[in-house]
């Protein structure tokens, strides 16, 4: 991979839970634009890599690249203001907020300290950005509903408008259509595809037949240990990762 097409590098990345190895020298990277997904079977370690990639866990060893800049141990907030979002499973909502009120702050992260909580008219940037991101995301009908009003589906949508907000360089996204209807997981494949022409995205999903139809490149994990990574077709085709994974006793997870 050329480097000036790689937004996020990860090299000989490690971390053990007591014995045990949960991610155990794993190398992989990440293009400024596309889909790069992670999957593996339950347990496989793509959870705790994220957590290692975006700062909520500390390395044993390895390092972690975000535009050739060593960022290993950095805090997530740190590497938000870098340019890297991440969605954390509606947990990083506000559910007794508006909708407009979620990306209003969302939006002003990068501003100055201290204005954050300034008037929405104060800050003209960040509401033009705002009206951009509920017509985008379909939420403009739901502005001034509460987060914890919204439907399923509308928070999962939220909350991706809520971490590209920033204006991301790298968005990662965390089983993105996890609960989700069968029609909105397709909403949101189509949304997640859309979105990977101008920002990178990094994304840990179960549901197998989204990953193969959205990922420009799967990178596959087994027992900590990268086991295989390619285009969707050799991901599905290599007999290692059917064995570990699609044939295996957790071929759903
Ligand atoms: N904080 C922790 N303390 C101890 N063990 C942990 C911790 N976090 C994860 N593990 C263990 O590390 C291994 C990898 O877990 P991880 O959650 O990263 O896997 P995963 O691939 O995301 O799994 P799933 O698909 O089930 O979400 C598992 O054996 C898990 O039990």
């Amino acid at each position: 991979m050329e480097s000036t097409d790689t937004i996020l590098q990860v090299q000989g990345l490690s971390v053990s839970f007591g014995a045990l190895r949960a991610v155990d020298s794993v190398d992989m990277a990440v293009r400024r634009s596309g889909v790069t997904s992670l999957i593996g079977p339950n347990g496989a370690g793509k959870s705790t890599l994220f957590n290692l990639i975006s700062g909520a866990i500390r390395p044993s060893a390895g390092k972690v690249l975000f535009n050739g800049v060593n960022v290993t141990g950095w805090s997530p907030h740190k590497l938000l203001r870098a340019g890297m979002a991440r969605s954390f499973q509606i947990t990083n909502l506000f559910f007794d907020m508006s909708v407009r009120e979620n990306l209003r702050l969302a939006s002003q992260i990068l501003e100055p300290a201290g204005k954050a909580w300034w008037p929405l008219s104060r800050s003209h940037r960040a509401a033009e950005r705002v009206e951009e991101q509920l017509e985008r995301f379909s939420l403009q009908g739901r502005a001034d509903a509460l987060a914890g009003e919204l439907s399923h589906g509308e928070q999962r949508r939220l909350e991706i408008a809520v971490a590209l907000a920033s204006g991301p360089q790298l968005l990662m996204l965390d089983e993105p259509t996890q609960g989700m209807s069968h029609g909105d997981t397709q909403e949101a494949a189509q949304l997640i595809k859309t979105l990977s022409s101008e920002v990178g995205i990094l994304l840990v999903e179960h549901d197998v037949n989204l990953v193969m139809d959205v990922s420009d490149h799967i990178v596959v994990l087994s027992q900590g240990k990268k086991l295989a990574e390619g285009r969707p077709a050799d991901v599905r085709a290599n007999p290692q990762v059917q064995a570990a994974y699609f044939g295996g006793a957790h071929a759903a997870a």
